[in-house]
Parts: structure tokens; sequence; C-alpha cells
């Protein structure tokens, strides 16, 4: 029996995520999907909380046939101990995925086998991307799937984007 684990801030959780669990899916039996940054909220680079995020993902990942976890991990500011912590959060796993090189740095220096996987269409579904259509008002829903968008509604996420994105372009005196 495998498992796997892949992190991401899932800002919100996309197609390209989702195309990639489907992949992990036929490597592995089980699947731990890791929620990083799962203290930030309410930026318009993390407009999302954690329960939200887990809602999301919970929900879209109902439509595969797999085992699989969301475990939300905060961040730590000490990189040398934070597989330590992801272990200690997250069922034990025995390969990691991802593309961000810091943390696959961290993971191969525990001695933890890295995957990295290729990118799904990745002009279109980026995170960035698309946090950028919500606050512009252009069509998001295609990017995402069909749970998320549900989820995003019920929590207004949209209202949010655009909310705290013009604070944070507010001037500041
Ligand atoms: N289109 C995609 N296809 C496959 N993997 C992806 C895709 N987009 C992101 N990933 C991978 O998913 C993991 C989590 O990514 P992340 O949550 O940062 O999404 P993102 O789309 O890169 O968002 P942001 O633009 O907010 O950084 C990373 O390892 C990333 O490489
Ligand atoms: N020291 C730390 O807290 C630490 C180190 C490496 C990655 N992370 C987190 O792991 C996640 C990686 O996801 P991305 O690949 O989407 O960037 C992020 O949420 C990032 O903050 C945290």
């Amino acid at each position: 029996m495998t498992r796997g684990f892949y992190i991401g801030r899932f800002q919100p959780y996309h197609s390209g995520h989702h195309a990639l669990v489907e992949q992990i899916a036929e490597e592995v039996d089980e699947v731990v999907v890791g929620i990083g940054s799962a203290g930030d909220s309410h930026t318009a680079r993390d407009p999302f909380t954690a329960g939200e995020r887990v809602m999301m993902i919970t929900k879209a990942l109902e439509a595969l046939d797999l085992t699989s976890y969301v475990v939300p991990i905060e961040d730590l500011n000490r990189n040398s101990v934070w597989v330590s912590h992801v272990q200690s959060m997250s069922p034990r796993f025995d390969v990691a995925y991802s593309n961000n090189p810091l943390v696959i740095q961290l993971f191969e220096e525990a001695g933890v086998e890295v995957r990295q996987s290729k990118m799904f269409n990745r002009e279109e579904l980026k995170g960035s991307e698309i946090r950028e259509r919500m606050i512009a008002g252009d069509a998001w829903e295609p990017y995402v799937p069909d749970a998320v968008v549900d989820v995003i509604h019920e929590v207004d996420g949209v209202e949010r984007i655009q909310r705290v994105n013009s604070v944070d372009d507010a001037p500041t005196e």
C-alpha cells in the first residue's frame, strides 16, 4: 500500500490541481492533499480560508474513486523543521508530489522521495490567473471543478477577493 502527499496553497483548487490528483491516483493507493499556508486568508494572494479550501478539495475529490485525506498545514518560520511539521500533521506517506523548488529540496534533504509532475494547460490553469479573472469580473468558472464553483459561490468568494484586492490597492496615507 502506497500513499502519496500533494501540497499546495490551492487558492483556489483548480482543474490543473485536479488533473494532477487524477494522475497521482494512478500511481499510489491513497492520496493526502496538504493545504499549505493554512493560516492565510483574506488577502488578494490567499483569499480563501483553510476551511473553505477543505470544502473545495473534499467536494471535488468526491467525484473520484479514491481514498483521500485533506490536511491543513500552517506555515512555520523555520524551513529546517518543516518536513517534520508536515509529517506530524499528515497520515504517513511514501512519496511527495511538488514542483516547488524549496518544497522539493526540503523533502529530499529529509530523505523523502519527491516526484515532479507535468503542468496541465499552465497558461490558464494557474491560481494567480484565476484570481485575476475573479478580480476583473471575467469568467473563472471554466478553470475549476464544478464543486469548487459551488463552494466559491457559497462563501461569496468573488466579492471577498475583489474587496481585499481594493484594500490592498488603497493608498496608505
Ligand atoms: N496547471 C497545473 N498542472 C499541474 N500542476 C499544477 C498546475 N498548477 C499548479 N500545479 C502544481 O500544484 C502545486 C500547488 O500549486 P499552487 O497551489 O501554488 O497553484 P498555482 O496554480 O501555482 O497557484 P499560484 O499562482 O497561486 O501560485 C505546485 O506543485 C504546482 O506546481
Ligand atoms: N517553512 C514553511 O512554512 C514552508 C516551507 C516550504 C513550503 N511551505 C508551504 O508549502 C506550500 C507549498 O505550496 P506551493 O507549491 O503551492 O507554493 C506553501 O503553502 C508554502 O508556504 C512552507
